[in-house]
């Protein structure tokens, strides 16, 4: 694994090419920031324009069809989204499970398909805020890993695990540093039980309300390899206070 903190910005259905200038923005600072790992995942309308001006940070999808291509009509496989320029994608995200009833074992097709494309996956887990009170949300984020992370030879080297707990997205609620740890801990337990000692090696990303205020805070938890952004992803000014926040005293 990177020691280096791996700062992703899930753009989710914003975005038209007037955005790519915050995209050039980020890339230009990236230069600087030696040891943040960075990377966007713009609308798939934008992924090869933002290949193009952004040469130094990770681009990627937030979405894949688990098909290699067919009759799917509005639908976009993972070898197009590598293609247009993608090394990465999101895959099962709380919002397509939710929207679109994807369930882990689609997200673990999804995931299979990526990385049979030659992309990275990273598996969105977490659990609602119902789970949480009745103090199921280890237990759902077991099942919901258990079922969607990717198997096969490549999996473990191209898999990062996104833990976005959905009562935190979007609300400015976020989970304490211990609360965090305690679930990565489950996580990592779970990964070194699939995948061995190579499970040691992926990356866990935090998501949810992230912003360049909470960072330091939440960045600080227990194997917190990283952070999934949302909102605070949008404009270059945001997305880099928290990549300076990722980056310590070593930012510049
Ligand atoms: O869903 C998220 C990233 O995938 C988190 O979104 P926010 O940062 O807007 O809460």
């Amino acid at each position: 694994m990177s020691n280096r903190p791996y700062i992703v910005g899930n753009w989710k259905m914003h975005g038209t090419r007037a955005m790519l200038a915050e995209a050039r923005a980020i890339d230009r600072a990236a230069e600087r920031l030696i040891k943040v790992e960075v990377a966007l995942a713009p609308p798939s309308t934008l992924i090869h324009a933002c290949r193009k001006e952004a040469n130094l940070i990770g681009i990627g999808a937030q979405d894949c069809h688990p098909a290699d291509g067919g009759a799917h009509t509005g639908d976009i496989s993972a070898a197009m989204l590598k293609d247009a320029g993608a090394g990465f994608t999101i895959v099962g995200h709380s919002e397509r499970r939710a929207d679109h009833g994807e369930t882990n074992v689609l997200v673990k097709q999804k995931a299979e398909a990526a990385i049979e494309a030659g992309m990275g996956a990273i598996v969105c887990v977490g659990e609602t805020e119902e789970d949480r009170d009745a103090g199921k949300a280890e237990a759902t984020v077991g099942e919901q890993l258990k079922a969607s992370l990717p198997e096969g030879e490549a999996a473990a080297a191209n898999v990062t695990v996104a833990y976005e707990p959905v009562w935190a997205i979007g609300t400015g609620r976020t989970p304490t540093p211990e609360d965090i740890a305690i679930m990565h801990r489950n996580i990592r337990a779970q990964l070194v039980e699939v995948y061995g000692e190579a499970g040691q090696e992926i990356r866990i990303l935090y998501g949810g309300s992230v912003k360049p205020e909470n960072a330091v805070e939440l960045l600080s938890a227990d194997d917190v390899g990283g952070a999934l952004v949302g909102g605070a992803s949008l404009t270059a000014e945001s997305f880099l206070g928290i990549i300076i926040a990722a980056a310590g005293d070593d930012a510049e």
